[in-house]
């Protein structure tokens, strides 16, 4: 199998090889990193049409898509994964709405075409990325994986079916799955390795820092007349690298023959749209212009996470927790995104080509 890598070579430990749809995306990517952390050998399977090549670092890239069930079944056979880690699909809440049908084939087709070909081979172990839009506008806060699921934009549907496609495969032929509902993703790598390369950038945190380093000029406060503390949105941010470890641990779970597993991957606590704002011009010592801009559509006003199933059953911890620090490695990220050199997180903004403004 020919493979479209350039660094194979960071496969270091020996342990099992895993499949990584949308392995070059912003949560798949620092998943590799923990993966190859933990010993496993991530080979990432991803079309690259929100990734970026230069994401894939620990493993063998695979260019191709969900929906090409022979080149799919191709890189299967050639590699042998023992599980599979699907974070491939569409995103972005406000899209689902205007182009459903898109969603429905990206995360609802493409599910079961990859599901065909894990069955076809004989893998029955998967991590699926599901989210908090499964809830729609919660009853009770924090949210318990418990309560109904009545999403509000046909994405959270989307996600919704894929659950219940794989809870009716476990039924009916043991199939061992985990979904791990994310609340929203935040921060970038640590150590500086990853950042969020979504294109175009449609969430709250990277927009706030970017406007906060002139590379736009505002960002757009989608509504102030909430039923919240201060009128805007609250969302339950999660560090990605937390959400990363979190899927380590999950796939451990189901190749150590574990039950199978639906968990909220948040930290708990809940910042309003202004409070992001006002973190990040903090952390960054620049002002954020904001413009007041009419409801999303598709936007509950609070999704708050319940992580207790996450930490009983997984021992996970969101040792990130603090907004302050998602924000802070956010800052870095959009610094390397950008090429503008970033030798700490919070100095003074320097570049190495021509200075924003
Ligand atoms: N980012 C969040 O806040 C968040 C929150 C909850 C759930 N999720 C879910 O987590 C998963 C990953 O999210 P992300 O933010 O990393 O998204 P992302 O867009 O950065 O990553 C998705 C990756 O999948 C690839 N891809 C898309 N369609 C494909 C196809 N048909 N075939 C092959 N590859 C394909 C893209 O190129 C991209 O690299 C998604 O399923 C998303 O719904 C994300
Ligand atoms: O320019 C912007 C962008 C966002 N927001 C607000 O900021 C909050 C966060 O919005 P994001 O777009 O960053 O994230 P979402 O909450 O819409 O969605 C994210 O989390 C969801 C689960 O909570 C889904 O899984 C989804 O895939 C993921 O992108 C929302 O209230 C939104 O209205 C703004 O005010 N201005």
């Amino acid at each position: 199998m020919p493979s479209d890598t350039r660094d194979g070579a960071r496969w270091t430990g020996n342990g099992p090889v895993v499949l990584v749809t949308g392995g070059a995306g912003f949560v798949g990517s620092h998943t590799c990193k923990a993966l190859a952390g933990a010993g496993f050998r991530p080979v990432v399977y991803d079309n690259l049409s929100n990734g970026a090549r230069q994401a894939v670092q620990w493993g063998p890239l695979e260019v191709g898509d969900l929906d090409d069930a022979e080149r799919l079944a191709a890189v299967v056979a050639a590699y042998a994964p023992k599980g599979v880690l699907h974070f491939a699909g569409r995103i972005e809440a406000g899209a689902s709405v205007t182009d459903p049908a898109a969603f429905y084939d990206a995360n609802v087709a493409a599910t079961l075409t990859l599901l065909r070909v894990m069955r076809a081979a004989g893998l029955d172990a998967i991590v699926f990325s599901s989210t908090a839009a499964v809830y729609g506008d919660p009853d009770v806060l924090p949210i318990p994986e418990t309560h109904p699921l009545h999403p509000v934009n046909p994405y959270g549907r989307t996600k919704r079916m894929a659950e219940e496609i794989l809870a009716d495969l476990h039924t009916a032929e043991g199939l061992r799955y985990a979904a791990l509902r994310y609340f929203n993703a935040a921060g970038a790598d640590p150590d500086g390795d990853l950042w969020e390369t979504h294109q175009p950038e449609t969430h709250l945190i990277p927009l706030t820092v970017q406007a906060a380093l002139g590379l736009r000029p505002e960002i757009a406060v989608f509504g102030t007349d909430y039923d919240t503390p201060d009128g805007t949105c609250v969302r339950d941010y999660v560090h990605v690298a937390d959400l990363a470890q979190a899927h380590v641990l999950a796939l451990g779970r189901l190749l150590g023959g574990g039950a199978p597993l639906v968990a909220n991957l948040g930290t708990g606590r809940g910042h309003s749209v202004r409070e992001v704002v006002a973190t990040v011009e903090r952390v960054t010592g620049r002002p954020v212009p904001t413009r007041i801009a009419p409801r999303r559509p598709g936007d509950p006003p609070t999704l708050v996470a319940a992580p207790d199933t996450a930490i009983a059953e997984l021992g996970w911890r969101p040792i990130h927790a603090a907004l302050e620090a998602q924000v802070r490695d956010s800052v870095r990220g959009e610094r390397r995104r950008a090429g503008l050199q970033a030798p700490d997180d919070g100095g003074p903004l320097s570049a190495s080509g021509s200075a924003p403004p």
